[in-house]
């Protein structure tokens, strides 16, 4: 707070006047806006259902455009001004003054009343620094409470007279740590606000390359990532609208807890997936055994991936035997060739043709499905052709090619040729090869895995498809490809009409006057006319499209993603626009990342840049300390970020008897509830257990939600393992049986940081035995 403003002091209530009247304004605006355009949807709307098809599209571009801009509008009424920024004068000039908000108006005369945080106009309010102002003569932070301005925090930058230290003093954290002290809800807010500047960087870093953010737990690596998503729409809206931004989460409940930052600050084109949510049509939330996710992971299963695909296009010799008793009218000969009895007659391919057809598909370098086109007619060709010598009928090409037709129809030599290059799904070759032991000896043999490392993968057939095996079904789905071409056929016949359809739009935008605001790309809006499908929205198309490329792609926890992940998230965004944010000291699974120069350098094309965030503004500092103890004796190479605030309860261990859990840790958690909440909505509280002891604490604890699933953030108090609490933030944390989490191969240190950061006020250590001694400052803390 400027040390000047006191509440007798006359400057301040005149400074609070005037700021209330300048927020009147805003807000009166505001209304004046939602009402004229409130009135223009409903008159867009009430132009009736005729007019053709020409009416259909103007109608449709013009209400989408307007409900649009009103649904912003109406979004923007708590918080919508909240700082001001005052330009040094010049030369006897006074400078300019500009009011930052949640979204930009301008009043009758077009006049800037407030300035969207995401324009540059706003930029420094954030990033202005007692030593760098960057030409800001002060930044004023406004607190309101609905239309009423309750309070002001001023930072003075060029304040004469003032040391350095004073100047650094009064850099207005006030906001910040009101901002900070809050009760958490178990939704992430929006921090429009009080972004600070090293935040600011990262959420306005140019859109094309590889940015990598590693910071430490609390240091704000998501919400700086989300309001970078919004700042990257906003900034380059035409691209990436049609395109869309692809957020990925470790989890449901993660994805459920950031859900509100993007829709709150108004942008929609946004779609929010796992790594298992990935591949359309499947959404794996299980997870497999670090060591079978260790060689899961592993780049090695590309080629393993490959192998498996090779070794399903066959020679005849490589047949499996018919299942005894099951005589079938196809298989090999003697001499390795293709036999298939059909229609009265034994057919015949010797083995040195079948190997040369093959050969000569392999050589197209198509996707396997693709080239089957092409062993499926020479096949045919050499069986019609054997067809008919043994008819002992002369036959020309036309003859030649309605012989091969007419046998394609006959099953017996459909399946023959279907067993040496079937069409396969994604989901057969991958669940055929997982729960084939000797299949995963040859492929894996092909692609330099060990038999151990072999045997890791195999499962049972018919299992659930783990979050690691999604990754391997869309390699598969790359090598596969598809057989389209009667799709291709119809689909250049659509384009030609989409063209025409698509020059239409062009003088729809145009004749409406929306093609200036580049909201809506005449390509998008032909689209939505292309098909007489429900209309869909960017987000839905892309999500449901597995070959979708997107404009930019934001990946959280980002640690936590294996190579083979990486490789599928490569495939989404071609043009390698990416913001990585993640911690290398919270990494848990077994083949997650060590280096992001190792993981990522090898897609970036020598554009990878890395930002790190070095304040927590979650732990305060006394948890922080605890946390930190764990970090370097488990990972010494890594360094724990400065906690901003030093607020909260001193942290605690309590020794708990096995014998006494059921009865005291109810009672302890109760009282944590109490503590926080008080049973209100604001308050939270979580109890991080090992996976070995998820079952046993949820159920001493019924009121809890227990699930990993996203209903853990509604109750107040959530039961959860390392894993399930990434990311997420609780006032009052409980770590139960702190041995066993750090015991838990592979990663066991990172698995305890990461429950201890997840406190923003209160931490108990629930420990049977011996405190393990990397825990020591706290059980001095309980003495
Ligand atoms: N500038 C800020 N203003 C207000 N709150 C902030 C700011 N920066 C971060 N926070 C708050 O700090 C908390 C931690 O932020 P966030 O979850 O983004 O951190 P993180 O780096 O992703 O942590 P973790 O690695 O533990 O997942 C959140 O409650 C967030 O809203």
């Amino acid at each position: 707070m400027d040390r000047r403003q006191d509440e007798n002091h006359c400057p301040l209530r005149e400074a609070l006047l005037a700021e209330q009247e300048h927020l009147s304004r805003v807000y009166a605006r505001l209304d004046e806006l939602r009402g004229h355009t409130a009135e223009a949807v409903r008159e867009v709307h009430a132009r009736g259902g005729g007019g053709g098809y020409a009416a259909t599209v103007e109608r449709e571009v013009t209400a989408g455009e307007r409900t649009r801009r009103l649904a912003l509008l109406s979004g923007a009424e708590e918080g919508l001004c909240f700082g001001r920024i005052d330009h040094r004068a010049t030369a006897g000039e006074p400078g300019d003054t500009y009011h930052i908000g949640r979204i930009g108006l301008r009043d009758g005369d077009h006049d800037p009343l407030l300035i969207d945080w995401r324009a540059p106009a706003a930029r420094p309010f954030y990033a202005a620094t007692p030593v760098s102002p960057g030409g800001i003569a002060r930044r004023r932070h406004l607190h309101t409470r609905g239309r009423t301005v309750t309070g002001l925090d001023d930072e003075v930058f060029d304040l004469d007279g003032l040391t350095e230290t004073d100047r650094r003093g009064l850099v207005g954290e006030a906001a910040l740590l009101a901002s900070l002290r809050r009760g958490r809800t178990g939704r992430m807010h929006d921090i429009v606000s009080t972004i600070q500047a090293e935040q600011d960087r990262v959420i306005r870093s140019r859109l094309p390359g590889i940015l990598v953010v590693q910071g430490g737990p609390g240091t704000g690596k998501t919400v700086a990532a989300l309001h970078r998503a919004a700042y990257l729409l906003y900034t380059h809206r035409t691209a990436l609208r049609r395109r869309g931004i692809l957020v990925i989460g470790p989890n449901a409940t993660f994805l459920r807890y950031i859900g509100q930052v993007l829709p709150g600050l108004g942008e929609t084109d946004v779609v929010l997936a796992t790594v298992g949510e990935l591949f359309p049509g499947v959404r794996a939330t299980a997870a497999d055994t670090p060591a079978t996710a260790a060689v899961k992971g592993g780049l090695r299963m590309a080629a393993l991936v490959e192998a498996a695909v090779a070794d399903r296009q066959r020679l005849p010799a490589d047949l499996p035997p018919a299942d005894a008793g099951a005589a079938r009218p196809w298989g090999a000969d003697d001499s390795g060739g293709l036999r298939i009895a059909t229609d009265g007659m034994v057919l015949r391919a010797d083995a040195a043709t079948c190997a040369g057809i093959r050969g000569l598909a392999r050589e197209l370098g198509l996707p396997h499905n693709v080239a089957r086109k092409l062993f499926v007619t020479e096949m045919l060709g050499v069986l019609a052709l054997d067809q008919a010598r043994r008819l002992d009928r002369p036959a020309d090409d036309t003859d030649l090619r309605h012989m091969s037709e007419a046998l394609w129809a006959e099953p017996e030599v459909r399946a023959g040729i279907d067993a040496l290059w079937p069409l396969l799904t994604p989901h057969d070759l991958v669940g055929s090869l997982l729960s084939d032991p000797a299949a995963l000896h040859r492929a894996g043999g092909a692609a330099g895995l060990s038999p151990a490392e072999c045997a890791a993968l195999a499962r049972p057939a018919g299992a659930a498809w783990t979050v690691e095996d999604v990754p391997l079904l869309d390699e598969a789905a790359e090598l596969l490809g598809r057989d389209d071409s009667a799709e291709r056929r119809r689909a250049r016949a659509r384009a030609a009409e989409r063209a025409a359809q698509e020059r239409y739009a062009h003088g729809v935008l145009e004749f409406t006057g929306l093609a200036e605001d580049a909201m809506m790309a005449a390509g998008a809006l032909a689209d939505r006319h292309a098909d007489d499908g429900p209309r869909r929205t960017t987000a839905e198309r892309a999500a449901a499209d597995r070959e979708w490329a997107y404009g930019h792609v934001i990946v959280d926890e980002a640690q936590e993603l294996s190579e083979m992940a990486w490789r599928m998230v490569m495939r989404r965004i071609p043009a390698r626009s990416l913001t990585v944010v993640g911690d290398l000291a919270q990494t848990g699974s077994a083949a997650g990342a060590r280096s992001w120069a190792a993981m990522l350098g090898r897609y970036a094309n020598g554009r990878l840049h890395e930002e790190r965030l070095l304040v927590n503004y979650r732990t305060p500092a006394a948890i922080m300390a605890v946390a930190a103890d764990v970090l370097t004796a488990t990972a010494p190479g890594q360094r724990a970020p400065e906690s901003v605030r030093d607020d909260g309860d001193p942290p605690r261990a309590v020794r708990m008897p096995a014998g006494a859990l059921a009865t005291d840790l109810p009672r302890l958690v109760r009282g944590e509830v109490e503590r926080v909440g008080g049973g209100s909505a604001e308050g939270r509280v979580a109890v991080v257990v090992p996976g070995s002891r998820h079952a046993e604490v949820a159920a001493l604890l019924p009121e809890a939600a227990a699930g990993v699933g996203p209903e853990a953030l509604d109750a107040p108090v959530a039961v959860l393992t390392p894993g399930a609490a990434k990311g997420l933030e609780f006032d009052s944390v409980v770590v139960v049986d702190p041995q066993a989490i750090l015991g838990r191969p592979p990663h066991g240190g990172g698995d305890l940081y990461v429950a201890l950061t997840r406190a923003t006020r209160r931490l108990t250590v629930v420990y049977e035995g011996d405190l393990p001694a990397v825990l020591a400052r706290l059980s001095a803390a309980a003495g």
